[in-house]
């Protein structure tokens, strides 16, 4: 089936998954790659597969403090002579024979002819002579970590299009990677928009209220690896927005806005973007973030989404659609991670609607997951966000969700 565009939808009111399909779109190729070093790389995404140059471990080493010595033979005796050492970054010159051992310590290069590691913990010593203790429990091969057992030399150790974790950070250094070639950060503009909305820090007139959308939207696209570009709230002037949106549209590769997008409203906003390109409003069978504006602006059609002002919709559809196309920039896949819960609390839902409830999740006695709802689901209730760790996903052909139902959880914190 081919996905519709953002302008071919019509009227009718839109399935989630339509929606978001359409949006991912207008998201046109990859952003281009840079190098930095590796120090910088965390929450960055690889923009090519890195291969292993040499084998990990580059030799093989010693898994333990002890002897190094040689195991093969059927019957290889209890006393050895110890006639070297081993240390990490200081390899025996020379080859065992047999009844031989050199002392060896962790990470330390076994020599020619030995092939197994007795810790230190099993040997009696008497001068340069060693037993092992208890030499029925050793086992050919024991305590030693072979070349090449983590990764082989041209393996791929860590695929393009991963967020580089602090583990995919210590794999690269083990590699001798100082630079890394990364997807440049989505950058993303963000303003507020209506009359009543005010900066925090300035005076609030009567009937105003403070401006909170874009610090959750900041917040939201920093924590998924955007550099934001924070045009503020807008003026009430079509021709100052006109020229902050085109100079945007220049710069950014996302413009997200929130407020001013439900019906029967006269808009600055929407005259401005139809002065840059084209805008289409959204009815999307959804709660909360029923309405939303979809639109393209300047010459590169820079996608600009119109969230819904209320605080709660605003997050949820961020959420929901834009952190995907963040996503789809960076060549990560734009599939949302998703968990099954069981309800430990009913959660609103219709049939026809795709619900988003804000929930917590928690690991019950016999390790199952379990979510409750955070009391009041207003979509201006932010506080019952802030105690969320997940949105509760009922989808559109379910009609109810009551306590023990299994449903979908979706982390509100960043997971990968
Ligand atoms: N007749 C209809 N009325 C409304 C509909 C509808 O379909 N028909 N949809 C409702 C839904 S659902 C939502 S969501 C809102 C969306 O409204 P707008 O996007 O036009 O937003 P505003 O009217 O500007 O504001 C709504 C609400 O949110 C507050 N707000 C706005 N911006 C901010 C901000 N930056 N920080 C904090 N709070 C903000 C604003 O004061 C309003 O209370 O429309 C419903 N109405
Ligand atoms: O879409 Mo509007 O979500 O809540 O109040």
């Amino acid at each position: 089936m081919t996905t519709l565009s953002c302008f071919d939808l019509g009227e009718r009111m839109l399935g989630v998954v339509e929606a978001r399909d359409a949006l991912l779109t207008l998201v046109a190729g990859r952003l281009a790659a840079e190098k930095v070093p590796l120090a910088r790389a965390h929450g960055r995404v690889l923009a090519e597969a890195v291969e292993a140059p040499f084998d990990v471990p580059g030799h093989t080493n010693s898994a333990m403090d002890g002897v190094a010595l040689n195991w093969s033979t059927e019957d290889p005796g209890e006393v050895f002579l110890q006639v070297g050492e081993a240390l990490a970054g200081q390899p025996f010159q020379g080859r065992l024979g047999e009844g031989e051992c050199i002392a060896i310590t962790t990470g330390a290069p076994l020599p020619p002819g030995a092939d197994t590691v007795v810790m230190l913990e099993q040997l009696e010593r008497d001068g340069d002579r060693v037993r092992v203790t208890r030499a029925d429990r050793v086992k050919q091969g024991q305590n030693v970590r072979q070349a090449g057992e983590d990764l082989r030399a041209g393996q791929v150790a860590i695929a393009a299009g991963r967020r580089l974790e602090a583990a995919a950070l210590g794999l690269l250094a083990s590699l001798g990677q100082a630079e890394v070639r990364v997807r440049r950060r989505p950058r993303v503009a963000v303003f507020s928009t209506g009359d009543e909305v005010t900066a925090p820090g300035e005076a609030r007139a009567q009937a105003a209220i403070y401006d909170a959308n874009r610090y959750s939207l900041m917040g939201l696209l920093q924590e998924h690896g955007a550099e934001v570009i924070d045009l503020g709230i807008v003026a009430d002037d079509t021709d100052a927005l006109v020229e902050q949106l085109a100079d945007a549209a220049r710069t950014a590769d996302l413009v997200v806005s929130s407020g001013g997008v439900s019906v029967g409203q006269a808009d600055h906003t929407r005259e401005a973007v139809e002065r840059l390109g084209r805008l289409t409003l959204w009815r999307i069978a959804m709660r909360p973030g029923r309405p939303m504006a979809c639109g393209v602006i300047g010459p590169d059609e820079t996608p600009l989404l119109g969230l819904p002002g209320n605080p709660v919709a605003c997050m949820v559809t961020c959420l929901v659609f834009v952190v995907p196309m963040l996503a789809a920039l960076e060549g990560r896949s734009p599939t949302q991670p998703r968990w099954k819960a069981v309800a430990g609390s009913a959660f609103r839902s219709r049939v026809g609607r795709t619900d988003y409830s804000r929930g917590v999740f928690h690991c019950d006695a016999d390790g199952n997951l379990r979510v409750v709802n955070t009391g009041n689901q207003g979509s201006g209730i932010l506080s019952s966000m802030v105690s969320a760790n997940c949105l509760v996903e009922i989808p559109e052909d379910t009609d109810s969700a009551s306590i023990d139902d299994i449903v979908m959880v979706l982390p509100l914190f960043r997971f990968s």
